[in-house]
């Protein structure tokens, strides 16, 4: 199978320090992908390379292969790599169904019929149907964080990367999260960066661990929760938290 997204030796310093340091990395299309590690690890960082926002010092991002290293952020988000903090603020004096539907006019122009489908489908799927009219503000910030969610969705990435998507939900929204996620299966590759290490064990299909910049594990999620590397470096702490 070929990748829809590879970095190759992905590198960036800041003065002296290597926040990411050679970074290889291949997720396949539909694949949902973990990427955890401890705080300063470097994941925001290569978040960043891969979305536009931070520059490289070395190294390339290859996307549906094509080298996308020097694009600009807006060119990523057309070529299908969405980010839900990037593209998708939540504009809070807007209502529910306006929010989303900037985001899928994004994709579908001014086709009212097709955007109204995709709002309703999307919310749908969030599970926030019968909140279309409320002001964004006036959502809970569950809520906030699932109608992200949605605007994301509304643009039919290709590829999602959610940034702690599960900070600050409750337990049944963090079942919903997970519901539609697994729901997404196949349809969106998915890169997911979490701490709570119960949603990364159930949804992701392989993880990566990164650690001071550089990738210390790779792989399914039994194969890390018993690697004694990964374990020292991590979970010790984070599992019991
Ligand atoms: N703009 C910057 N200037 C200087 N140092 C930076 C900058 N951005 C990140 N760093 C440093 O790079 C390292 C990696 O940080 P990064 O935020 O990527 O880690 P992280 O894994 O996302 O951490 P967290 O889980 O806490 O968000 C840290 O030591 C951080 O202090």
């Amino acid at each position: 199978m070929s990748a829809l997204l590879s970095t190759r030796a992905l590198s960036r310093s800041f003065g002296g320090l290597r926040a990411v340091h050679e970074v290889d990395l291949d997720l396949g299309p539909g694949e949902v992908r973990a990427l955890i590690g401890p705080n300063g690890a470097g994941k925001t960082t290569f978040v960043s390379m891969l979305i536009g926002r931070v520059a490289p010092s070395s190294g390339r991002v290859l996307f549906d292969g094509q080298d996308i290293t020097r694009r600009p952020a807006h060119a990523r988000v057309r070529l299908g790599l969405a980010y839900t903090f990037q593209i998708t603020s939540v504009f809070a004096r807007l209502p529910v169904a306006e929010n989303v539907a900037l985001a899928a006019r994004r994709r579908l122009g001014r086709d009212r019929a097709a955007v109204a489908a995709e709002v309703a489908r999307t919310l749908g799927r969030v599970g926030l149907t019968g909140r279309e009219k409320i002001a964004a503000a006036d959502l809970s910030y569950g809520h906030q964080r699932l109608l992200e969610l949605a605007m994301g969705l509304a643009q039919a990435p290709r590829l999602l990367i959610l940034d702690e998507p599960t900070q600050g939900l409750s337990e049944p929204e963090i079942e919903t999260f997970k519901a539609l996620v697994r729901t997404l299966a196949g349809e969106t590759a998915i890169l997911l960066i979490e701490h709570n290490m119960g949603v990364v064990m159930e949804l992701a299909d392989r993880i990566t661990v990164l650690d001071a910049g550089v990738v210390l594990a790779e792989g399914a999620p039994a194969a890390i929760r018993a690697d004694a590397r990964v374990q020292a470096a991590y979970l010790g702490t984070a599992a019991d938290a």
